[in-house]
């Protein structure tokens, strides 16, 4: 049993340096309603963050300029989309390894200014040199290829030590698909034919996508790569859609609608700028003076839960004015704003958090 900690924070900060999780079998999930129940218990006994509903609400309408259509915003730089399967490997593999934002501030970035966008980039280079290749390819990539794929030159031992978890991460993703798949990503992709929650029941046997625990007794599954697989997967059937028939493209993930936003260190930066989000002084003085939160701390725990609690509260919001936007596409449009010119000068004026993790 984990007693609570302070509300009031002390010089004692192991409210956010010490682990909390407690290991739970993957049995024990049915789907994103406990994501949900999860993250909105978390937040309702929350000391170190706050969600502040009148500046929720007043953003809410200030994000649907973002709420863009995908279909027409996949930019070949950063995307595999000659074929349905090439795109699915591809999705798998750059969502799969999509994590390191807690080692990415010496991580040397594209024009973009993004880390994701730089190592999508460098993954999406990578395929159109290899692919077609059965998913055992993977276990053989090193941390050369790996460090070209992030596009470094001369890598900090920080950026060293995160290729290193990436390169592990590949391996074992390539090992996983060659075992339980018959090394094939037309087996996986048919295997993913099916609802949201028995797609993640599958992907959280993979090691990088076990983001989940219990904490104070209460379950949490904040599964950010596990729902943008599957989110970006929607994302990629409606694009080919468009010139293909169904029977073309073998994976169709249904339920979408229930996928919950994606937890990680970014949209609870957006959230917290635009003073959706309150975090505590301590908390807020901690982070901008470049500290560290350990993954299943309490500050980052509430963080997270906060911010899938947000995001459920805006959906509520905008349905209530008659606008349906599901909690992915509130997810996709507050990290398409973070990354507009006429916009991203303010995200930069402070850090988010960091978290070292395989998770995010
Ligand atoms: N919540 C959420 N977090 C997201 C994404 C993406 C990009 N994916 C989308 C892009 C096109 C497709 O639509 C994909 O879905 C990256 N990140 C996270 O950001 C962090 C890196 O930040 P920066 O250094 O600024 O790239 C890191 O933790 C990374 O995991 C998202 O969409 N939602």
């Amino acid at each position: 049993m984990t007693t609570r900690l302070p509300s009031s924070p002390n010089q004692d900060n192991s409210a956010f340096v010490t682990p909390l999780k407690v290991a739970i079998s993957p049995k024990r999930f049915s789907g994103t309603s406990d994501i949900r129940s999860g993250a909105k218990e978390l937040s309702l006994s929350s000391s170190w963050v706050t969600i502040n509903e009148a500046h929720l609400n007043s953003y809410s309408d200030r994000l649907l300029q973002y709420a863009i259509d995908y279909d027409k915003e996949l930019d070949p730089r950063f995307w595999i989309l000659s074929d349905p399967i090439a795109s699915f490997a591809f999705v798998i593999v750059v969502d799969y390894l999509n994590f390191g934002s807690g080692y990415f501030e010496d991580l040397q970035k594209n024009s973009t200014g993004s880390g994701y966008l730089t190592f999508a980039q460098g993954l999406t280079s990578y395929f159109v040199e290899h692919y077609p290749f059965k998913p055992s390819h993977l276990t053989n990539i090193t941390s050369d290829q790996m460090t070209e794929i992030l596009q470094q030159r001369d890598p900090s031992p920080q950026v060293s030590i995160l290729i290193d978890l990436l390169v592990k991460a590949v391996n074992e993703l390539g090992m996983y698909l060659e075992g339980n798949f018959a090394d094939s990503f037309v087996e996986f992709a048919k295997y993913l034919n099916r609802d949201v929650d028995d797609c993640l029941k599958t992907l959280i046997e993979l090691p990088a996508l076990a983001d989940y625990y219990e904490i104070n007794e209460i379950a949490f599954y904040p599964l950010k790569k596990a729902q943008i697989i599957l989110s970006d997967l929607d994302m990629i059937w409606r694009f080919h859609h468009k010139n293909l028939d169904v029977a073309q493209i073998p994976f169709c993930i249904s339920g979408i609608h229930k996928l919950t936003a994606f937890a990680d260190n970014s949209l609870p930066h957006v959230l917290r700028v635009e003073k959706v989000l309150e975090y505590d002084p301590a908390l807020e003085s901690h982070i901008q003076l470049g500290g560290r939160l350990e993954y299943s701390s309490w500050a980052e725990v509430e963080i997270r839960a906060a911010t899938i609690q947000s995001v459920e509260m805006i959906h509520a919001k905008l349905l209530g004015d008659g606008i349906t936007l599901y909690p992915n596409q509130i997810d996709a449009a507050i990290w398409t704003s973070k990354h507009d010119p006429l916009l991203s000068g303010k995200y930069r004026l402070s850090l988010s958090h960091k978290c070292k993790s395989i998770f995010y």
